[in-house]
């Protein structure tokens, strides 16, 4: 297994170990002991599987008081995966990150909690897992729209198909006023 850091301190994307043969391949997907010594989470409780097809885009989310950490990576197909830093105070502060994960390459991409996550998809389909660390909770939802050009994500498709809820999705500098937002 390896982890490989990006520009913003605690993303990373992790390559596991793959072990393959004449019959496929084999991998661990998650284990708790390996993951901890990386300094990644070792408990998760919710796995979550979206099906989506070319040029959705689906985020970006997150929860305002139950902030989710989530380890994410595709079975099938290729994204472009994006996590956005809107902890207030954070150096960081409205910086992006983005990789491409594919099926093929079985990379993971952690993005932890306090950070707006979303993706598109550049295949004909793609099968999206993603471990939580925390629960859904639906009233405490927020999004930040794909386009903000605060945020000016170099996304690789130029006309998603949204969610209504993403397509009305607010901008980060309304995020900041906020009055949910945890301070
Ligand atoms: C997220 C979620 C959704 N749902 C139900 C609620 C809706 O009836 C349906 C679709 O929900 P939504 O349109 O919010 O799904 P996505 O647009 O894929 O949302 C996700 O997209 C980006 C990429 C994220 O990082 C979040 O984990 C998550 O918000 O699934 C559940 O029952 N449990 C859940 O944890």
């Amino acid at each position: 297994m390896k982890v490989i850091s990006t520009p913003l301190p605690g993303v990373v994307l992790i390559q596991p170990k793959v072990f393959g043969d004449e019959r496929g391949f084999f991998l661990e997907n998650y284990q708790a002991q390996r993951y901890r010594e990386y300094g990644l989470p070792d408990q998760f409780v919710q796995d979550n599987h979206s099906r989506s097809a070319k040029n959705v885009l689906r985020g970006l989310h997150f929860q305002k008081n139950y902030p989710q950490g989530k380890l994410v990576y595709v079975t099938s197909g290729i994204v472009f995966d994006v996590a956005v830093d809107i902890r207030v105070g954070s150096a960081t502060y409205g910086r992006w990150v983005g990789v491409t994960l594919t099926a093929e390459s079985h990379q993971q991409f952690y993005v932890p909690p306090g950070f707006a996550h979303g993706f598109c998809v550049l295949s004909d389909v793609a099968d999206f897992h993603y471990k939580c660390t925390e629960y859904y909770h639906p009233e405490d939802e927020g999004c930040l729209r794909w386009d903000d050009p605060d945020v000016g994500i170099t996304w690789p498709i130029a006309q998603p198909i949204l969610s209504a809820k993403d397509a009305a999705a607010g901008s980060l500098a309304a995020l900041k006023n906020d009055p949910q937002r945890p301070s």
